[in-house]
């Protein structure tokens, strides 16, 4: 049924993009500038200890050794910079000395050249292509959808006394992001896709480290439930493109509209890509902060109440209207306060692998080409240099409104920075909001503290059982 020429999964690195520089191997450890971290000798040991945890790893690291610290992983060289200036400097001041590193390599066997994982000159004509549809101008007509949506979707809770809150905003914002970029108004492909995404980023994750790829032809189960559930993912996004085509409304203006008026300068895969890309990147994060959200103020009842207050007094929601997305904006000042504060202390994407094309410094330290750079937002959101009680969840220092500008540059940076900066960040906050607040108009929840299981997102483990009551009742 398909015009597409192949499958991101045996599709090797595009010719155009920059070489990448040979990895330092640890055998040559001795000819690299000492740097401080564990002995290279462990190196097979602590490749154990970051696939096990990789948030817990990249933080004992910079605590015992300080804010740059190098490892061997795998045998390469990994060079961990968690000082705002070094992540300032690595996604912006010299965000061209970098390309993406572990993890996108194996994400590309899912999402091929889309905006996650393709790099110049590829990015920046896809970049272009795709910005329209997120410019403010849009966001209102997508605020209306989501409006629908999330009402539609919590109505369903009526007369239930508990949810299972993850799946549920997976699905909310699975559905959001379909209808909103791709029109789809069923939810017909919803299971599959979630059930795809499950064991591909997974998968993603597990395998990230540099090495693992040569299992993926093995007749290993693991590995090749890896290849189907990104042949599946493929499928999908085919289908989508082709009954949108057949359908013969291309010229709408959503984003799969755009993609497929521009096909004189993107090829079906690239719009293949970027359609996975989208599904994707559009709604695993934001389900996952949203989740934390409800969790961390499920321990902060204070912090329950001031959202459901200020649901309370927003003008739409007493007129049960959709706002404008400026409205929303505005009557959403402590909702954005409680993501803000997710967003520092459980970031979706809690770590941005690069690797270093070309002998560069950064904030000080020598990093030769070749090496692995990781900064984390996980590692560096959690420092006491920046933020005071760094560990606990406290909405209200975003309350003040001189805390965000007086952080300094890189010290926050949940969306990152530079030209890879997230281009859904507008469209993530305005769902986001939305939910906080028409939940918490609704409903009072409560759960236990879920544990974190990182993947490739920074997800809570299992389903997350959520007691939920109707407002009424619960402030009775
Ligand atoms: C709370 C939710 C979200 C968070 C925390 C988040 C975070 C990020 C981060 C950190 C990156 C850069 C990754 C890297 O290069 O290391 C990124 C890239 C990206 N995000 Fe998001 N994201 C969120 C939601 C969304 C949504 C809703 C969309 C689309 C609807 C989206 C689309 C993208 C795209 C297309 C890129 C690649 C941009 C490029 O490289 O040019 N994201 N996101």
């Amino acid at each position: 049924m398909t015009t597409y020429a192949n499958r991101a999964f045996d599709t090797p690195r595009p010719a155009e993009y920059p070489g990448i520089p040979a990895p330092i191997f640890r055998r040559n450890w001795r000819t690299q500038p000492e740097l401080p971290g564990p002995n290279p000798l462990l190196s097979d040991w602590l490749t154990l200890t970051f696939i096990r945890n990789t948030p817990q790893f990249l933080s004992k690291m910079q605590k015992r050794y300080g804010n740059t610290c190098a490892f061997y992983l795998s045998r390469r060289l990994f060079i961990g910079v968690f000082s705002a200036e070094a992540v300032h400097q690595v996604t912006v001041a010299q965000q061209h000395n970098f390309v993406k590193g572990v993890g996108f390599a194996r994400m590309r066997k899912v999402l091929g050249e889309g905006l996650l994982t393709n790099e110049e000159p590829i990015h920046l004509n896809h970049r272009r292509l795709m910005q329209p549809p997120f410019h403010h101008g849009n966001l209102d007509s997508y605020v209306a959808i989501m409006h629908k949506l999330v009402n539609e979707h919590i109505n369903k809770w009526d007369g239930k006394s508990s949810v299972n809150l993850a799946p549920e905003m997976m699905t909310i914002t699975l559905e959001i992001v379909s209808q909103c970029l791709f029109g789809l108004e069923s939810s017909k492909y919803t299971a599959q896709i979630a059930h795809s995404m499950e064991i591909a980023i997974d998968r993603i994750e597990r395998t990230m480290l540099p090495g693992l790829e040569r299992f993926d032809k093995s007749a290993l189960s693991y590995f090749v439930a890896f290849e189907e559930a990104a042949n599946q993912l493929a499928d999908i996004a085919e289908e989508i493109i082709q009954t949108r085509i057949a359908s013969n409304t291309t010229h709408s203006d959503d984003l799969l509209g755009i993609l497929l008026q521009m096909r004189d300068h993107i090829s079906m895969e690239h719009i293949r890509d970027e359609v996975l890309t989208l599904i994707l990147s559009g709604h695993e994060t934001t389900a996952n902060v949203l989740t934390w959200a409800f969790s961390y103020m499920s321990n902060n009842p204070q912090a329950a109440a001031d959202l459901a207050q200020e649901a309370d007094q927003a003008q739409w929601i007493k007129e049960k209207r959709v706002p404008t997305f400026a409205e929303l904006e505005a009557s959403s000042t402590f909702a954005t306060a409680v993501l803000n504060e997710t967003l520092r202390l459980a970031p979706p994407v809690w770590v941005s692998p690069r690797i270093a094309l070309k002998d560069c410094v950064i904030d000080g330290t020598q990093v030769p080409a070749g090496a692995h750079v990781l900064i984390s937002q996980f590692v560096t959101q959690r420092l006491d240099t920046y933020f005071t009680q760094p560990n606990t969840w406290n909405p209200y220092r975003w309350m003040d409104p001189h805390f965000e500008s007086s952080l300094p540059r890189g010290a926050y940076f949940p969306f990152l920075a530079g030209s890879r900066k997230c281009l859904g960040e507008s469209f993530a906050l305005a769902e986001s909001r939305l939910i906080l607040l028409l939940v918490a108009h609704k409903f009072h929840t409560s759960n236990t503290m879920p544990k974190a299981q990182p993947r490739t997102t920074y997800r809570a483990k299992g389903v997350v059982p959520t007691a939920i009551k109707a407002r009424s009742k619960a402030y009775e």
